[in-house]
């Protein structure tokens, strides 16, 4: 942030290559032999992973000079047993590098480089890695231990048995040190739980259940105090001394305290994209001091690096001064002061070194079988919809009270002729609006989305557990939903009587109220904020209800479009068929005239130009098909986006660093 004083007129004959040298850093040559033997030796003896990318380059497509470049040819790596700490100002790339390393980038970057794993280029097997993401997505309503142990039930193998996941999980509680809020709900929107750090630490506790080799945490300090980053990172770093395994880690962070700092092993210093400094965390001081920009004495040295490097608010700093130098031009003299020091050298022949060797194939890990993820799936699902009010209790109160109001408007409706008016609106309301109500539970199911959405690229299981799980629990909700206002507005308002018919009432109301749901989650999984999705989903249903044959009868549809096809596609053309049908047939009206009896079957045809020639359990297998259709659809979908994304990334990737040169000439 602040600009610097001009180093001294003193002339920096030797450069900083030199002064490293005569400062005791070991020449390329020296590296070279010993950073060879060191990963001969890792290479053998452990079973880590060494991560190394070369010219990486990240741009988004950008309509005005064709792309805005995100990372700019950064070269690095990591190995097993360090912690490489990313590190930059706000917006300099640190995310997006993680994502790019973690394979994880937007399907709208376009990435040029090499990244290879153990030297090659190879997907990370199931249980290599884990990453932890800035946000901490998770499913509010459990409690901590809850939160974990589900997870651990999702990413354990089954030949674990329960007591050693729960143990797995206590365990992985107690070194993030939340012990004390073993019990207590994570908490979200009005429903204060755990503090921000504290749900920071139940993110990182989840991700690390597996043990990953290799752990990409984004920010993991993020909301958390001094003291519990200091333990939190010190936790992170010593995890590799828990089960053997040498664990590769690369976190981006912020603003490290000193102890913090001396944590990592090595750090990459980014600005605007570009390596301002990669190489031994304990040497980036010697580096800033080469160029002229020594730590001052009793000053944080992250925070002295960052303040050097962050241009953001030079505005705002005393300008017109001969002896301050703008920012930008700091940062350059430190980029290209990296570029030709030994630091570049030794990352370099570190890189060469680790693609040369001869690793051994990453093995995956065992995960939780099929069965115990839908089964552990639907357990969690079930407990959140349980808990949260706003999926399902609220709308039941809300139907509960609806039903109460039908049955007052519609009390006793007796046979006369007015009835059959009365009749049709009634169940008319009830298989429209009703069902329509079902898109209040849209917002808990977007937060669903965004955990399983987490879940899925963290590889802890797939999109048919998902949906098997989300399915089944809300069954019985939707059962209760049916049953209670349904009966309430049934047997209140006097509809056609018998158990029967109030059943098939209830299941019509039952396979709407879940068809409309599976219908939300098919559009959220889509559009890309819960408020588009509930105006689509609500703009859907509307022209549904138009062409479903009610406010228009049948004949009377414009044919194209509304009639074919809407009016066959529309779910509500058989739960109006349906429920008219279950009402009408086998009762007798008083005719206009009050003198004779009309047939209900008569109505149906003449009045609502039903189509007779099928039975009422017809149009609910068909409703039933549309459920099983719109859950194919939704898992057909979050499974088509699981396959394009990398395919669309991997063919936008045509060439970054021809973009950006295009960029810069547009601009020059
Ligand atoms: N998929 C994307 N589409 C558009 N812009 C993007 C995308 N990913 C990153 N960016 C942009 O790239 C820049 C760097 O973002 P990134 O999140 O990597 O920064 P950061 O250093 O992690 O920032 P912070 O410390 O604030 O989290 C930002 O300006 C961001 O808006």
């Amino acid at each position: 942030m602040a600009s610097f004083l001009k180093p001294s007129n003193q002339p920096n004959e030797s450069g900083p290559a030199a002064s490293m040298k005569s400062s005791g850093f070991q020449t390329a040559l020296e590296v070279e032999t010993i950073s060879k033997n060191a990963v001969q030796d890792s290479a053998k003896s452990n079973p880590g992973v060494f991560l190394t990318w070369n010219d990486l380059w990240v741009t988004i497509p950008n309509r005005k000079h064709g792309g805005k470049p995100i990372l700019q040819g950064l070269t690095g790596y990591a190995q097993p047993g360090e912690l490489l700490a990313i590190m930059g100002p706000s917006g300099c790339g640190k995310s997006t590098l993680l994502d790019a390393l973690a394979g994880r980038l937007g399907s709208n970057a376009r990435q040029a480089g090499e990244i290879l794993i153990n030297g090659r280029k190879q997907a990370l097997a199931y249980g290599t890695s884990a990453y932890v993401t800035q946000d901490d997505t998770l499913v509010t309503t459990l409690t901590v231990r809850e939160a974990v142990f589900y997870s651990a039930q999702l990413q354990l193998p089954d030949s674990m048995s329960m007591a050693e996941k729960m143990e797995r999980a206590e365990m992985t509680i107690r070194e993030m040190g939340l012990q004390d809020a073993m019990n207590t709900r994570i908490g979200g929107w009005g429903d204060k739980g755990l503090s921000g750090g504290q749900k920071r630490r139940v993110s990182i506790c989840i991700e690390i259940l597996t043990h990953p080799k290799l752990l990409f945490l984004d920010e993991p300090t993020s909301g958390l105090d001094s003291a519990a980053s200091y333990y939190v990172m010190r936790g992170i770093a010593r995890l590799d001394h828990k089960d053997g395994i040498r664990r590769t880690v690369i976190a981006s962070i912020h603003q490290p305290s000193s102890e913090v700092f001396r944590l990592f092993s090595n750090l990459c210093l980014l600005s605007s994209g570009k390596t301002v400094y990669f190489g031994p965390a304990s040497a980036a001081n010697e580096f800033f001091a080469l160029n002229s920009l020594p730590c001052p004495p009793l000053q944080n040295p992250s925070d002295h690096f960052l303040n050097t490097i962050n241009k953001d608010f030079e505005k705002d700093l005393e300008q017109g001064s001969d002896d301050v130098i703008p920012t930008e031009e700091v940062i350059d003299t430190l980029v290209k002061s990296y570029i030709s020091s030994e630091y570049w050298q030794q990352v370099q022949v570190k890189v060469a070194e680790i693609c040369k060797e001869d690793f051994e194939a990453l093995e995956s890990r065992n995960h939780a079988g099929f069965l115990t993820q839908s089964l552990v799936l639907t357990k969690r699902s079930f407990v959140n919809m349980f808990r949260d009010l706003g999926y399902y209790w609220l709308r039941l109160v809300i139907y509960v009270v609806l039903g109460f109001g039908l049955a007052s408007i519609y009390h006793d409706l007796g046979s006369s002729y007015g009835s059959i008016q009365a009749r049709g609106s009634l169940l008319m309301f009830v298989s429209t609006f009703l069902t329509f109500m079902a898109i209040g539970g849209f917002p808990s199911f977007v937060e669903e989305m965004k955990v399983f959405e987490r879940e899925r690229l963290n590889g802890h299981y797939g999109a048919t557990s998902f949906v098997i799980g989300n399915t089944v629990s809300a069954i019985p909700f939707l059962l209760l939903i049916s049953l209670i206002p349904g009966a309430i507005a049934y047997y209140l308002s006097g509809l056609h009587k018998g158990y029967e018919h109030f059943l098939y009432f209830a299941s019509t109301l039952f396979a709407c109220l879940i068809l409309v749901e599976s219908m939300m989650m098919a559009v959220a999984s889509i559009v890309p904020s819960f408020l588009m999705g509930i105006i689509t989903g609500a703009g859907i249903q509307g022209l549904m209800v138009l062409g479903g044959g009610f406010f228009r009868l049948p004949d009377d549809l414009p044919k194209p479009f509304w009639k074919y096809p809407l009016h066959y596609v529309a779910f509500h053309r058989y739960a109006y068929q349906g429920m008219f049908k279950n009402e009408f047939e086998g009762l007798k009206f008083s005719n206009y005239q009050g003198n004779g009896l009309i047939k209900g079957e008569e109505i149906l045809r003449d009045f609502w130009q039903m189509e007779m020639g099928l039975s009422k359990w017809v149009d609910l297998a068909i409703l039933l098909g549309m459920v099983v259709f719109y859950r194919l659809l939704f898992l057909a979908i979050i499974k088509t986006t699981e396959t394009i994304k990398p395919l669309i990334s991997r063919l936008s990737s045509a060439n970054p660093r021809q973009t950006f040169q295009v960029m810069e000439n547009s601009q020059c």
